[in-house]
């Protein structure tokens, strides 16, 4: 029973009673008649607890108590009062006062009392350092990185955790946007208070209401997402996944901080945080109109790109052993050989972080040797592939592929257009023709269901490569095996590309000449003319290259701009 105990009080002879109660137990105590010594004395001696006695004449205990709350919030205080003044020990204990002991009193109540705040007290620190173990060994609120992307990133988590302002986290799969979410709710003043985790895309659209707002009606009442994060921090990921009218509700409760369970009667005030996080393009959702204008505007107070990891190599040696550390708990594993770390920093990272994480973890448990060597690593044969395929890349890819589509897609309805024109022209002369010749007329009428077939099957072909094509550009952004583009068919056309691989039925030749075309004209262009680049960016041989280029006439002088 070694505590420090601060005793503050007007009263000389109560200063000492309170002395004589207490240090006679073994508790170190000092006693003080002003708040003034008090604070000087509380920085010097750190008590573990103050007695306030209320009771006074000359000066405003109520003050003191406040000034002792803002200005170390942690710390217990037991106030004294007289029996008289339940009132003033009522707002005592409202203002932040852990317990109260009303005169008279007996001074073995007085003990129990102190005991048992102290106990309080030490049972609240665990609680705050479990709270902190568990964030820590969850999260890693630690930002690991040599990137100037991540140290900025830590610079304005530090200098935002504490406001409430909305953060909005962007970045693929994989970036961190979690680990910025957690590092932001354990640096701030809410870390004793829940950090909730709401993943939009997780939860059917049908629960979404009573998942994140909570239910209560006559049968049930279900703590929402919401309510468990009060005081706390709520952090939604994948946002963008939100129903238009689940995105209306968010807008309200984030404008007017209060909120109402589904079914339920009363409004709750909303003291919450808010993180939010996309994988997607958000403000091309906005101008889609498939994402709310003005909720975008009050969740990106505070906007935070978390760059792809292939445009920040420099944090993969420093991440590497940060896992390494992680997962192999007995230090077993001294590090990494050169060659492991040189394939490490030149591996894509599409599954960026996360894909490391996994990499690193499965080398430790491969692993014979104490050094992690390349072979331990099991990356992709993808490894091997040097072309560019950063995301921005990918985008650019991506589009170019899109107005590739429209352009052909265009070219063909003109043609086809013109030839049904020139169809119909004979058609009107036709009425004298069929006159003569009725051998004729049938001809024309297989004619016009011959081009009936071919256009649905261009049809099919488009959607084909649309449905391809979104695939693609889902596997690209989401960077998910099960996610590629389905095996091709025995009699399909395979055309790869800068990262992407269209699939076409065979048979329309002319739009999957004209595509393929484009696209090697784009590589070419992508690459200033480098054939060995182009080629393995489009996934085919140099040979194979060259003949495609002399079958369409590729001429490399004559490069097109898109
Ligand atoms: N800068 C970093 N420092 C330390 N660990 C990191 C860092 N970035 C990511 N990680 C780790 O990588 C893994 C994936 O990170 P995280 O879950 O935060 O990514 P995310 O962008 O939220 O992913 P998703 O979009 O798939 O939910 C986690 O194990 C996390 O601890």
């Amino acid at each position: 029973m070694s505590a420090t105990l601060l005793i503050i009080a007007e009263d000389e002879h109560m200063r000492w009673v309170y002395f004589r109660a207490l240090s006679s137990v073994g508790y170190e105590v000092r006693a003080v008649e002003s708040d003034g010594e008090g604070h000087r004395l509380i920085s010097e001696t750190v008590p573990q607890l103050v007695l306030l006695d209320l009771d006074a004449l000359n000066w405003n205990g109520m003050l003191i108590l406040q000034k002792l709350q803002q200005e170390h919030p942690q710390l217990p205080v037991v106030v004294v009062n007289h029996q008289t003044g339940l009132e003033k020990t009522l707002q005592a204990l409202k203002l932040g006062a852990c317990d109260y002991v009303h005169k008279p009193f007996d001074l073995q109540e007085l003990r129990v009392t102190v005991e048992k705040a102290l106990k309080m007290e030490s049972l609240q620190e665990e609680v705050r350092f479990l709270r902190q173990q568990v964030g820590r060994g969850y999260g890693e609120f630690e930002l690991i990185g040599q990137s100037q992307a991540i140290k900025s990133i830590q610079q304005l988590v530090d200098q935002v955790a504490n406001s409430t302002a909305t953060v909005l986290l962007q970045g693929e799969r994989g970036t961190g946007k979690e680990t910025v979410a957690r590092a932001l709710h354990y640096q701030s003043q809410r870390r004793e208070k829940p950090l909730i985790i709401f993943d939009c895309s997780a939860v059917p659209e049908k629960l979404v209401d009573r998942e994140l707002f909570g239910q209560e009606d006559f049968e049930q009442r279900h703590k929402g997402a919401l309510m468990m994060a009060q005081g706390g921090t709520l952090y939604l990921k994948e946002i963008t996944a939100l129903s238009l009218p689940m995105q209306a509700s968010l807008f309200e409760v984030l404008n007017r901080r209060f909120f109402r369970p589904f079914q339920g009667e009363k409004e709750q005030v909303v003291d919450v945080r808010f993180i939010t996080s996309t994988t997607r393009n958000i403000s091309q959702l906005v101008k889609q109109g498939l994402f709310r204008e003005d909720l975008y505007y009050h969740i990106r107070i505070v906007p935070v790109l978390l760059p792809p990891l292939r445009q920040r190599m420099e944090d993969i040696s420093s991440l590497a052993h940060h896992f390494l550390k992680r997962y192999d708990s007995t230090g077993r594993i001294h590090g990494f050989t050169a060659s492991a770390m040189a394939a490490l920093e030149s591996y894509q990272w599409m599954g960026n972080v996360k894909e490391l994480a996994t990499v690193v973890e499965r080398s430790i448990l491969l692993c014979q040797q104490e050094w992690i060597d390349r072979d331990d690593l099991y990356l992709p044969e993808v490894a091997e592939c040097s072309y560019d395929s950063s995301y921005e890349q990918v985008r650019k890819d991506r589009d170019f592929i899109e107005r590739t589509i429209e352009k052909v897609r265009a070219e063909m309805d003109d043609k086809n257009e013109q030839r049904q024109k020139s169809i119909e022209r004979p058609g009107k002369q036709r009425e004298n023709v069929e006159r003569q010749n009725h051998e004729r007329q049938s001809n024309e009428r297989k004619g016009y269901e011959r081009l009936d077939r071919k256009r649905s099957r261009k049809e099919n072909i488009l959607n084909n490569i649309e449905r391809i094509q979104e695939e693609k550009v889902k596997a690209l952004c989401a960077i998910s095996e099960e996610e590629q583009a389905p095996l091709p068919k025995k009699k399909d056309k395979v055309i790869q590309g800068a990262g992407f691989t269209l699939v076409l039925q065979d048979d329309e030749s002319i739009f999957i000449e004209e595509i393929e075309k484009r696209l090697i004209q784009y590589a070419l262009e992508r690459y200033q003319g480098d054939q060995n680049q182009a080629s393995r960016a489009l996934g085919m041989t140099r040979a194979s290259l060259a003949s495609r280029m002399q079958k369409y006439q590729i001429n490399q002088g004559s490069r097109r701009r898109w």
